[in-house]
Parts: structure tokens; sequence; C-alpha cells
């Protein structure tokens, strides 16, 4: 698209609205009854993964219009764009190249006439090697001891990705190294960390692209601090204390040895960061060649997704059907819900993902996009949630459309807990599909007094037609969780080019850092305020109750 001929006005689109305004009362029970191999139609395979997205409001109308829609706003173009390196994010003039990150050392790749290729693999080198040296005990505390705990300070991208990851990969964990995450600036969350860890046996990751994020800084800070009052000493710092920046110089400048830096790079944006050295905490967790794995699988799904056709495209797939939900049908949110204990914080890294990019209401030209675009994106592990919002859902009176993550098989071996736990999974796609009608209601409660029927069916009913895509795994692996967090990379990216959007900027998160910035020193005197009457209020209130601690 160019800038003078936005998406929205284009014939297809206008299509798409009267495809939906003459779609909208069709039920997918119906669509199930017409179509038997809906299914057989409406699935994709890559490797270890399926994708089944038959259980959506569309038709293979609904499909032919939506991959018109993406090849009219040239996602091929703009996929080439991405993986060549122009700098397709223009309000940071920065190219976007977090695919680079999964390619092989052969591969080329140029950023203002250099190829980066050599350097993605020079860096991850130097973090493989670090992480084996702690994992075989060469690398010892200053004291000598072997280390046992890691600490990676981070926030945001420096700290979704890489949690997520290492939890998910748990099984695959090297034993007697604990990996610890400390993102909030709230002081618990470092000091309940530190309560368990001991100084001499504990290496501080502080993960932090720009080594600017108050958050990360002042953590990384008070760690220190604790770090010498337990009686270590100053040159103990360097070996305790390990950064990964693009920004070398303020991680010198807080004290941490050129050999202990890790460089990451511009062309990667924070929340596409895991597959970089950001990662060095997963790397220490699961090793060089499980984290091979995961870049490969990441790769497996790259290739796919710049290969397939789109009509077979998984992440163009996804993309084309959540958009169809978030534009045309105006839903507002998007549950990602794993069947998995050790992808209970897919939902947390998947909200920056994906609402960090398209939370934007401004095209990349700086108009006013007069469309919905970028989902609330939520979940929790299944089946804890169908314990708690499932009703929602279920009898609510919102469309939702969800992701279901389903491995088919658990490292644990314990089959018999694991079919219970897919069976729930299958059973709700299919109620929130199909429901239960009036008259099923009514034939169940036969037992009953006709007045009482009248009361209890209409609460018995499910009205279904609500969307779901089940994505299945043979199993949670390094390669398999590579291929899952690509996709969903892929799919955020088709609905930005679609919408028009800088998926790469987040000009609202610095806006609250700003702020932030100017009040917290309003915090500690009684200067006059200057702000509404509600944030004066506040910050009054806090002067007047807060007690002034710190650690000395
Ligand atoms: O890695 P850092 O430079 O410390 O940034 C950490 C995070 O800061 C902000 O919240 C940005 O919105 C995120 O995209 C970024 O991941």
């Amino acid at each position: 698209m160019n800038p003078s001929c936005p998406i929205n006005q284009t014939a297809i689109w206008a299509q798409l609205h009267q495809h939906q305004r003459s779609t909208r009362f069709l039920h997918m029970r119906d669509l199930f009854r017409q179509q038997p191999d809906r299914f057989a139609q409406m699935h994709e395979q890559l490797n270890g993964l399926l994708l089944d997205y038959s259980k959506n409001r569309i038709t293979e109308d609904t499909l032919t219009l939506l991959i018109e829609l993406a090849n009219i706003a040239d996602v091929r173009g703009w996929t080439d764009k991405m993986r060549r390196g122009d700098k397709i994010n223009v309000s940071e003039n920065r190219a976007v190249l977090h695919t680079a990150l999964r390619l092989p050392p052969h591969a080329v790749v140029y950023v203002d006439d250099q190829n980066i290729v050599p350097d993605i693999h020079h860096e991850l080198e130097r973090a493989y090697c670090f992480a084996e040296s702690v994992r075989n005990g060469e690398y010892t505390g200053a004291h000598g001891e072997r280390i046992t705990d890691i600490i990676n300070i981070g926030i945001g991208g420096s700290h979704l990705g890489p949690e997520m990851v290492t939890l998910a990969l748990r099984p695959f964990q090297q034993t007697g190294l604990n990996i610890h995450y400390v993102a909030n600036v709230d002081g618990a969350n470092l000091m309940q960390v530190l309560d368990t860890v001991n100084p001499a046996t504990t290496v501080f990751i502080i993960a932090s692209k720009s080594f600017t994020t108050p958050e990360t800084l002042l953590n990384a800070q008070t760690a220190r601090n604790w770090f010498l009052q337990q009686g270590m000493c100053e040159v103990d710092i360097s070996r305790h204390f390990i950064a990964i920046t693009s920004a070398v110089t303020k991680a010198q400048a807080f004290g941490i040895i050129p050999e202990h830096i890790f460089t990451m790079f511009d062309w990667v944006g924070g929340r596409y960061s895991v597959w970089s050295t950001i990662g060095l905490s997963v790397i220490c967790a699961i090793g060089k060649e499980n984290f091979q794995n995961f870049l490969a699988g990441g790769r497996a799904m790259d290739e796919h997704f710049f290969h397939a056709p789109l009509r077979h495209n998984i992440p163009v797939l996804l993309g084309l059907i959540g958009l169809w939900y978030h534009t045309f049908y105006t839903t507002t949110s998007h549950a990602i819900i794993p069947y998995d204990h050790g992808l209970r914080r897919l939902a947390a890294h998947l909200q920056q993902l994906d609402m960090e990019s398209n939370g934007k209401q401004v095209s990349r030209y700086g108009e006013r996009l007069d469309f919905d675009t970028g989902p609330i994106i939520w979940g929790e592990e299944g089946v804890n949630c169908q314990h708690a919002f499932f009703q929602l859902l279920h009898q609510g009176p919102r469309l939702i459309s969800s992701d279901f993550i389903v491995p088919i098989n658990s490292f644990y071996h314990i089959s018999t807990q694991h079919k219970v736990l897919a069976a729930n999974a299958f059973a709700q796609t299919k109620a929130l599909m199909h429901g239960k009608t009036l008259a099923e209601a009514y034939a169940e409660l036969m037992h009953l007094d006709n007045k009482s029927r009248d009361i209890m069916a209409p609460q018995k009913v499910f009205p279904g037609n609500q969307p779901s895509n089940t994505l299945l795994l043979d199993e949670i692996n390094p390669f398999n969780l590579g291929m899952l967090l690509a996709m969903y990379e892929h799919k955020v990216f088709v609905q930005g080019i679609i919408w028009g959007i800088n998926s790469f900027d987040q000009w609202g998160v610095e806006y609250g850092k700003v702020l932030a910035k100017n009040i917290e020193p309003e915090l500690s005197t009684n200067s006059p305020l200057h702000h509404d009457a509600s944030t004066n209020g506040l910050i009054d209130y806090f002067r007047k109750h807060h007690h002034d601690t710190n650690l000395t």
C-alpha cells in the first residue's frame, strides 16, 4: 500500500465488510454439518506442529477474500523488505532482523553495507562458551565455588521471552543451576530472590538493550550493594556481574568488564530478542545444543513463512483470521490458552509481542487509522482457567477468539494425566464451537416439572459459535517451541502490515517512562505540584503516608 491509498479505502476492504454482514449469522455447527471434510480442508502441518483453524466463523470465500487483502497489502513484499534488512522500523530508522538471529553462519544479510551474520554468531559463540563454563563448573565465583544461581535482571523483552522459554524447557534444564528472573522495580521481586541465594555462588546478568531502563539499573545497583554487604569485595564484582546490551560503554561505566559484556544489536527489538544473547540465561539453563535446536525451530518457521503459499501459510492464516475478528467483527480480545504448565508465561510474552507491536491507531505514515487494530492478548494455562474465566467464554455475551495450544506428549511419563489434560482441551473447543441449543437443554431436563424446566433450560443454553484455533505440538521441546514463538512473531507482523502499522516501535511506553521520571523526585520533596487534581492528590497522600526506608 502506498500512503495515498490506505487499506480501508480499497475495494477488498469493502468486500470483506459486506461478506461479514452476509455471513455473521452462520453458526459453525451448521458449517461443520455442511462441510464434513472441514478439518481436512482447514488444517496445516509443519514438522511437529499442527494448526486446526476449522473452528472459526469462516468459509472458503472468507479465506479467499482475506488472502486477496494480504496480497493487496503486499505482505510478501514487506516480508522481503524485513528479511533483507530494509529499515522498515521507520520511526526509529532501524532494520528489523530477528529472523537473521536464526540464520546459519554462512548466510549473508547486509545492514548499512555490512554483513551482520558473522557478528551474530561471534556473540552467540561467546555466550555458548560462557554458559558452558558455568554449566561444567570451570567458571567459578570469586572464591572458587561452583555457580549455583543465575539472576537475570531485566524487564520487558529482556525478561518475558527468556523467562517464558526457561520455564517451558524446564525438563531440558541442567540440575543444580537455578535460574531466577527479576524484573519489577518493586523491591520485593529482587529481595525475595536474594533471600534464597549465596552471593559467592551467584552470577547476575544485567540484561538491557539500552542500558538506560531505570527499573533494571536500579535493581542492578541494589543487587550490587547487597552483594558487597554480604562480605564480597569490589574486585569480586567483575566475576559475578555480566551484561547483555547494545550500549557497551554504558555497561562498562556500570563496572562490568569488557569480557563479560555480550553485545546485542540495534536491529533487534526487545520483544523479539530472546533469540539473541538476551537469551543467555536460557543458554545457561538448557545448554548450547538445545538453544541451537530452539533457533533451528524458529528458522524452520521462517522458511515456511517466507515460502509457503499464503493459503497454506500458518502465520498468515492465523494473522488473517485474527484480523477478520478484530477489524471486521470489531472484537477486542484474543485469549492464549496453553494446556501445558511449562507454557504458563506464554500469554505474558505474547502480550508484549502483540500489544506493544500492534497496539497503535496511527499508520506508519502518521495517518489516524479509522478501524480497529491490535487486540488485547490475555490468557492462562489450561485446565486451571476452565475453573476461572471459561464461564464467560461459554455463556458471556461477547465474541472472543482464542488459541488452544496442546502438546500431544508430556516429558513426564504420566500418560493417564496427560490424556485428561488433552481431553479437556478438545472438549472445550468443541463446546465453544457447538454450544447447546434450547431444545437440547430442554431434553436434558425431562425429570423436572414444566415450570422448573422453563426457568432452568435458558440457563443451560450455550450459544456456541465461539471461535478457536488449536495448535498441537508433538511435545514441548526446544525445536517445537522455536517454531511456536516464530509463528506468533510472523502472525503479528502480517497483521501489522495489513493495518499499515509500524509494529516495531513503542512510543506509548516511552511516554509513561518520561512522566515517571518527572514524578519520582516529587515523591521525596514538598515542592508544589502542578499535575491534574487526581495526580496531585495521590502524590500528596503518598508523601504523607510513605515511610522512608532504604538498604544502607
Ligand atoms: O532492554 P531494555 O533496553 O532495558 O528495554 C526493556 C524494555 O523497555 C521498554 O519497556 C520497551 O517498551 C520494551 O520493548 C523493552 O523490551
